[in-house]
């Protein structure tokens, strides 16, 4: 199982600080969508040139112009990109052409997708690179999680690689382990934490235990 690191609340510096801390535990770094917000691609750019060796995500949560604003995260260095499941199909073709001109990777996040099983199928057969269960932060807020969710897309999804994110802490990693995902992604369960580099060698322990 791998790790995906999500950076949301902090600025470019702030990021890459928090990348040098963890570097060796983690195999993708997101670069989320509030600091997209804020710093547009520059920080894409800026964490690629840092961590040239780490994949690096940009959570642009694409809903339309799939093809174009696919092209713009590849050209700012991004080696996966996200597109939102909810959004129409012709979108998600649109992305994944442009995705495999670039040599870049699709992940399709099913934040607030209300049927999963048929929409992951979907988007499956449409050649995404990974589908997302995601739990947003205000739904976090009022206790969701995306465990049975994850168990719903293990069981459908034929092809693309599954992952799950969204409130993801040590407490909660066991769960996420037992429906055994190609990827967990994890922000301030690693990124708030008061020692990053610590919690982040622990989930990395217990990702390599439960694969
Ligand atoms: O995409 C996001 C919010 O929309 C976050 O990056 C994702 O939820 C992971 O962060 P956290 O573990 O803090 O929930």
């Amino acid at each position: 199982m791998k790790l995906q690191l999500a950076l949301d609340l902090v600025n470019i510096p702030e990021a890459i600080e928090l990348v040098k801390q963890v570097e060796e535990y983690v195999d993708i770094v997101e670069i989320g969508t509030p600091v997209i917000i804020n710093e547009g691609l520059h920080a894409v750019k800026a964490m690629k040139e840092a961590f040239p060796s780490l994949q690096v995500l940009a959570d642009l949560k694409i809903m339309d112009a799939g093809g174009y604003e696919i092209m713009k995260a590849s050209e700012a260095g991004a080696d996966i990109i996200t597109v939102l499941g909810a959004t129409d199909d012709l979108t998600i073709k649109g992305a994944v052409e442009e995705a495999r001109k670039q040599g870049k990777s699709i992940m399709v996040d099913m934040i607030n997708v209300k049927n999963i099983e048929q929409r992951a199928q979907e988007v499956d057969a449409l050649g995404v690179d990974y589908i997302c269960v995601h739990t947003g932060y205000d739904l976090q807020a009022v206790g969701k999680d995306s465990f049975e969710e994850l168990q719903t897309i293990k069981r459908v999804v034929k092809h693309a690689k599954t992952a799950v994110a969204g409130g993801i802490k040590l407490a909660t990693l066991p769960a996420a382990i037992q429906a055994q995902p190609d990827l967990v992604i994890v922000g301030g369960g690693i990124a708030t934490q008061e020692d990053p580099r610590s919690v982040a060698r622990e989930i990395r322990n217990q990702l390599n235990q439960g694969a």
